[in-house]
């Protein structure tokens, strides 16, 4: 049977940094592997007044960097056009309509359509309203609507949002875009778990200390300085990818490793979220703002950031799970721009053993005394793979312990070759299957926890700046941990 996928896809945002640096090169990845061959058509929208032929440039310098085959790029930049409009005019969808029509026929494209929002959230309404009036929704194919982040401010706006698109579009045709669910290690989290008889048994609060989830940039905020000031760590991170993650590590087994089962178990985890009151605000997140150290400025002075900006750059948070798997286990999370380095770790602290038995008067001598607790660390980023922190005899003479180590890495052949997050996800878009996108009540539940902090942040004038660039940011995420008698697993 053939792998091939059948659509015309429409890129509102065609000219924009999204689209030229991971849709393009995407899509590419896809025809390159025969995803993709005679029978798609791509139409690339935005208000500046390009030509097809000056696409076709675009689409082929978005590729310079895979040194793919010129002819073959060639022949993929063929099946790209281009129109020029703006969103809100209610004409450009007149020309849209007739340019979908026409490609749909020249490319036998069997009425699938693929409408990818690569711009701003507050285009997203109009855009879907017009899809639906001008009558650009085909009957006899499938309609599909990936939307990037932000989705949403808050819940209200993103419940605004949200009704705005499903005005047009069934909850099972929007395709939320969180590229963490697109990565290979995130991928892992449910294999590993439900793969493996000896982790599920002990995956609850009998035998986990704590859970550890970081972030880390290395790197400012770049070229979305204007997003990002009115955003901060804690909307842009936490609220959709370390949230995502948290619920594949606690959701509980789904019946089928299927899109609905996986959805009904994340939804019930992060449902089972602590709501904070604003003084546990205070006590359980840990916000911060880096300063300037040697050439790097600190925040306030980068490019297009407000002076007084009360923006976080990093956060830090104890996140308390209330159900019966995971009562009394802090999940510990992290995330920050100009922090040591560039990396995303998960790290699972066990309980230590009850009793210690090698803690014995007839050892001291030679013994360690202190077992270690034992950590399984899932590292997704830059290395892909997993250590298990163990306890382990000392060779030689007499009976002392020593941490030892157990290592995996995915071959670095494998990782280079294995497909980027959003290659991944237009592939499972174009197959229908929305089991790596978020689904609406988890947005809705993550924002109804995240809104709780943001707001008593608001209301509570800062200390900003609060850490040196190239740590792990303020003091006080240390101390968050020291508390309750843990500590970060990763220290700079
Ligand atoms: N860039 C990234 O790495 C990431 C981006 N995102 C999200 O993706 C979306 C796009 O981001 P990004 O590509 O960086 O943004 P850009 O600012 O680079 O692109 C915005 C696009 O929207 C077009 N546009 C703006 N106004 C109109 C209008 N009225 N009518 C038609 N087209 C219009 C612009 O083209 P023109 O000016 O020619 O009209 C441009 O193509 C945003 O929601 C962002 O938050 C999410 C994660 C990562
Ligand atoms: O969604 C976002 O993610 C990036 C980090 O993604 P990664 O895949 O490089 O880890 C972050 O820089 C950006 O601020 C945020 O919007």
């Amino acid at each position: 049977m053939s792998k091939e996928k059948i659509a015309l896809f429409t890129i509102f945002g065609g000219t924009g940094d999204l689209a030229q640096r991971k849709l393009y090169p995407s899509l590419f990845k896809l025809y390159q592997k025969g995803y993709l061959q005679d029978h798609f058509a791509v139409i690339g929208t935005a208000r500046r007044p390009w030509t097809d032929e000056h696409y076709h440039e675009i689409i082929t310098d978005s590729l310079a960097s895979l040194d793919a085959d010129a002819e073959k790029v060639k022949a993929f930049a063929s099946h790209f056009y281009y129109q020029s409009h703006d969103v809100t005019d209610a004409q450009h969808y007149v020309t849209l309509k007739r340019l979908s029509e026409t490609l749909d026929a020249q490319y036998g494209l069997q009425g699938n359509r693929i409408f990818y929002l690569a711009m701003a959230p507050n285009f997203f309404g109009t855009i879907a309203q017009h899809l639906k009036s001008e009558n650009i929704l085909t009957n006899n194919g499938f309609n599909r609507v990936i939307i990037e982040k932000p989705f949403g401010h808050d819940f209200e706006s993103a419940k605004v949002l949200n009704d705005e698109l499903t005005a047009t579009f069934d909850e099972n045709q929007v395709y939320r875009i969180d590229h963490y669910l697109g990565k290979e290690m995130i991928q892992n989290i449910s294999a590993i778990r439900f793969g493996n008889n000896i982790w599920e048994f002990l995956w609850n609060n009998r035998y986990i200390s704590n859970v550890q989830i970081t972030l880390s940039e290395k790197l400012g905020v770049e070229e979305r300085a204007v997003y990002y000031d009115n955003s901060g760590a804690l909307r842009d991170m936490v609220q959709n990818h370390i949230l995502q993650i948290l619920s594949l590590l606690t959701m509980d087994q789904p019946v089928e490793f299927t899109e609905n089962d996986i959805n009904i178990e994340k939804v019930k985890a992060l449902r089972s979220l602590r709501p904070y009151t604003p003084a546990e605000v205070a006590d359980n997140f840990v916000r911060g703002q880096y300063a300037a150290d040697g050439d790097i400025k600190d925040y306030r002075s980068e490019d297009k950031i407000s002076p007084d900006s009360n923006t976080d750059t990093f956060v830090a948070g104890k996140v308390m799970i209330d159900n019966f798997r995971w009562s009394g286990v802090p999940f510990y999370v992290r995330t920050g721009k100009r922090l040591a380095d560039k990396f995303t770790r998960i790290d699972v602290v066990f309980k230590r053993p009850i009793v210690n038995i090698f803690n014995h008067d007839n050892n001291a001598s030679d013994s360690t005394n202190e077992l270690a607790p034992n950590v399984l660390t899932i590292n997704v980023e830059p290395t892909e793979g997993f250590e298990l922190r163990m306890n382990a005899k000392c060779v030689g003479q007499g009976f002392a312990t020593t941490p030892i180590q157990l290592d995996y890495d995915h071959d670095s052949e494998a990782t280079a070759n294995s497909p980027e997050a959003y290659e991944r996800l237009l592939h499972d878009a174009l197959n229908g299957d929305a089991t790596n996108f978020t689904h609406w009540q988890e947005v809705a539940y993550s924002w109804k926890f995240v809104d709780v902090i943001q707001k008593y942040w608001d209301e509570h004038t800062p200390d900003f700046p609060n850490y040196r660039p190239g740590t792990m940011g303020p003091a006080a995420s240390d101390e968050l941990l020291k508390r309750d008698g843990n500590e970060w697993v990763y220290k700079e």
